[in-house]
């Protein structure tokens, strides 16, 4: 595995929240009230969570999102500052506050609640102001807690310079056409594939994306499709206790790999290692791995 290359340049566009996190003994069922033992408060977001672990994992990386003109959106700003990200294009807007995750984490499982609040002001025209790193990058970073018209614009600007773009799509929606064509890699949940793609035949979806669709289940299992073989990919742990942004963390580790110039076993490799540490560590972005954290050892071929 290589990860010594020229600091790879990397554009992340998606969401910023903050998390609240709420453990419980057990989740509620419908119209049931139970007692949280604590709450507590981690800056999250699927697309700050790809800046941050891209960041950390040793990328050079412009994050454009939109935050609230609160002091939510004020913490979460200096906090991406503080990992060292380009937030020249993290806009504000006071037309919504800072986006929300209410997080029940009980029994190793969470359920997630998304106010996206000022994320939905992510508009084309401030996605163009990141023209010109767009065409520099090495890789764009795509997530779905931000309008699909943002999506879809990111993806048309990415196209125009030639430029990588990996999805991945969660919260689950429809992919058009150009989005899925274009995209050089997709990651999604096992069971969001009817959503995605409109079909969930898992087989078929993935022998029509070789070594493009990257499908993760809740065990930290990823599978893909490569030459002639499916193929799966998994670290487990019996502490995985936090797995909240395992997709988020996974997706930062293969692209960080990914541009390193590595294999797509390796970058499969490389981004479930880093999943791993997150579902070890509390937080979504806090808990996120440093490259010096990073060991290969722990994982296990399927
Ligand atoms: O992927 C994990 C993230 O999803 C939710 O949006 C939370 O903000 C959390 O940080």
């Amino acid at each position: 595995m290589n990860l010594s290359t020229e600091k790879p340049k990397i554009v992340v566009v998606g969401s910023s929240s903050l998390d609240l996190v709420f453990a419980t003994e057990r989740h509620p069922k419908p119209n049931e009230t139970v007692m949280a033992e604590k709450t507590e408060r981690f800056f999250g977001g699927k697309g700050a969570n790809q800046a941050v672990g891209t960041a950390r994992l040793g990328a050079s990386v412009s994050f454009v999102s939109c935050v609230g003109a609160d002091d939510a959106g004020r913490e979460v700003f200096r906090n991406l500052k503080a990992e060292g990200i380009n937030v020249d294009l993290v806009n504000v807007t006071s037309e919504a506050d800072t986006g929300t995750a209410f997080v029940t984490s009980a029994e190793g499982r969470n359920t997630i609640v998304v106010v996206p609040g000022a994320n939905v002001y992510l508009t084309a025209d401030q996605i163009q102001k990141a023209e010109s790193l767009i065409e520099a990058a090495d890789l764009v970073l795509l997530q779905l807690e931000i309008p699909m018209e943002a999506v879809e614009f990111t993806v048309g600007l990415a196209q125009k310079y030639n430029t990588k773009v990996l999805v991945y799509a969660a919260p689950a929606a429809r992919l058009s056409a150009q989005v899925q064509d274009y995209a050089s890699f997709i990651v999604a949940k096992s069971s969001d594939l009817a959503i995605i793609f409109g079909d969930d035949n898992v087989e078929d979806i993935l022998k029509h994306n070789p070594n493009k669709l990257f499908i993760r289940d809740d065990t930290n299992v990823t599978t893909y499709y490569s030459g002639s073989e499916m193929k799966y990919y998994r670290n487990d742990h019996q502490d995985m206790q936090y797995r909240i942004g395992m997709g988020d963390a996974f997706t930062s580790g293969f692209a960080v790999a990914y541009c390193h110039g590595n294999s797509i076993g390796d970058c499969v490799r490389f981004g479930t290692d880093v999943s791993l540490r997150v579902a070890l560590n509390q937080g979504s972005q806090a808990g996120l791995p440093f490259l010096e954290d990073m060991s290969s050892d722990a994982s296990e071929i399927i």
